[in-house]
């Protein structure tokens, strides 16, 4: 099945946005990755599949964890709105920075959302961008849902599933508390998908974010940890809400390699959901900012502008 919706990316566009991304996939990497979406076309009920490239650099925790390239994007309005209202999917990116994020998707081995986003979006979470060559399929990230209680339903029809039969995405691992029984049969549909289930330890005390509700929080390290253990050397986290508040709060942000964000000349009025991590105390009980950028770059690309930068240590 050819791709319905092929995007291109300009390569002078790309070459901008190089600094702040995971090393190229190597030889070999692009290899096995062109041999996982050939078997994928063959056969879509393939047994799961543990096997991805991502680049070679490794990096660690301040816990000393092995963690992949991390980096954090995503498209927000001029009012930090990732959409107008919780559950809703909202396009904000224009035409070109559109096709960037596919590039950012070409260039990681995995990209993460949080259930919240699985549910409001059915995303496809796959890379639309047209191939180098017609011999060459396009590289695939490994979708990551975080979803510690299995809340996700997951069903036949849904687009990340159907991408995945046609040849032109790879099913989600979905990242559950290990104290969690998902059902055998969303288990069942995702691994005849070549998906499957990954477990995560220890998750910490409630309330280390915003979250108050008592809900099963991950660390990000712990996270991470299990991410570069299925081979998968770099990740770009997309959202929601969430899942970028809990990953900006102190010290979790450390984890972050980079950062590219998509600004839309546009407000989502009041009751969107906001991009704001929780404000920290200093030693003198002062508030002070949780996280700031530093290396930062602009590429204005169509109406929007896309901005890069690192986390300030
Ligand atoms: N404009 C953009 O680039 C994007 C927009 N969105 C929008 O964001 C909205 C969804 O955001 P949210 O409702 O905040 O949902 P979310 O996608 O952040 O998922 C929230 C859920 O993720 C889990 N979670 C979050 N942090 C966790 C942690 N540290 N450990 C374990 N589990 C954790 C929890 O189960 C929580 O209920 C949707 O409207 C979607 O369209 C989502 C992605 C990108
Ligand atoms: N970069 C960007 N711009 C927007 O305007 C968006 N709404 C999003 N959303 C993210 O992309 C996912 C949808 O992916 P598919 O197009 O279905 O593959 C969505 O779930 C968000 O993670 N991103």
């Amino acid at each position: 099945m050819s791709n319905p919706e092929a995007l291109t990316f300009p390569a002078a566009d790309a070459l901008g946005l190089e600094p702040h991304l995971p090393p190229p996939f190597s030889r070999k990497g692009a290899e096995e990755q062109k041999n996982i979406s050939q078997q994928q076309q063959n056969d879509a009920a393939a047994a799961p599949s543990t096997t991805a490239r991502g680049g070679e650099r490794k990096t660690e925790t301040k816990r000393n964890k092995p963690k992949p390239f991390v980096t954090l994007t995503f498209a927000i309005s001029l009012d930090s709105s990732l959409s107008l209202a919780p559950g809703t999917r909202t396009i904000l990116s224009g035409p070109q920075s559109k096709a960037m994020t596919h590039y950012l998707r070409s260039r990681h081995a995995a990209i993460c959302v949080g259930v919240g986003t699985a549910i409001a979006d059915d995303p496809g979470l796959n890379c639309r961008l047209l191939s180098a060559s017609p011999s060459k399929p396009q590289h695939q990230p490994r979708p990551i849902v975080i979803d510690p209680n299995a809340r996700w339903a997951l069903k036949e029809d849904a687009k990340v599933l159907q991408l995945a039969r046609a040849g032109l995405g790879l099913a989600p691992f979905i990242a559950v508390a290990s104290a969690t029984s998902p059902d055998d049969q969303t288990r069942e549909l995702l691994e005849r998908h070549g998906g499957k289930y990954i477990f995560i330890d220890q998750p910490a005390a409630a309330g280390n974010d915003q979250n108050t509700s008592g809900a099963v929080r991950f660390n990000w390290d712990d996270v991470l940890a299990v991410v570069m253990s299925e081979g998968l050397e770099s990740i770009m986290i997309e959202g929601g809400g969430q899942i970028i508040n809990s990953l900006l709060a102190a010290p979790e942000n450390e984890l972050i390699d980079s950062v590219i964000v998509t600004i839309a000349p546009t407000w989502l009025g009041q009751g969107g959901v906001v991009v704001s991590p929780p404000r920290t105390v200093g030693a003198d009980g002062e508030l002070v900012s949780p996280v700031r950028l530093t290396g930062v770059s602009w590429h204005p690309l169509g109406e929007d502008v896309v901005m890069c930068g690192k986390i300030l240590r």
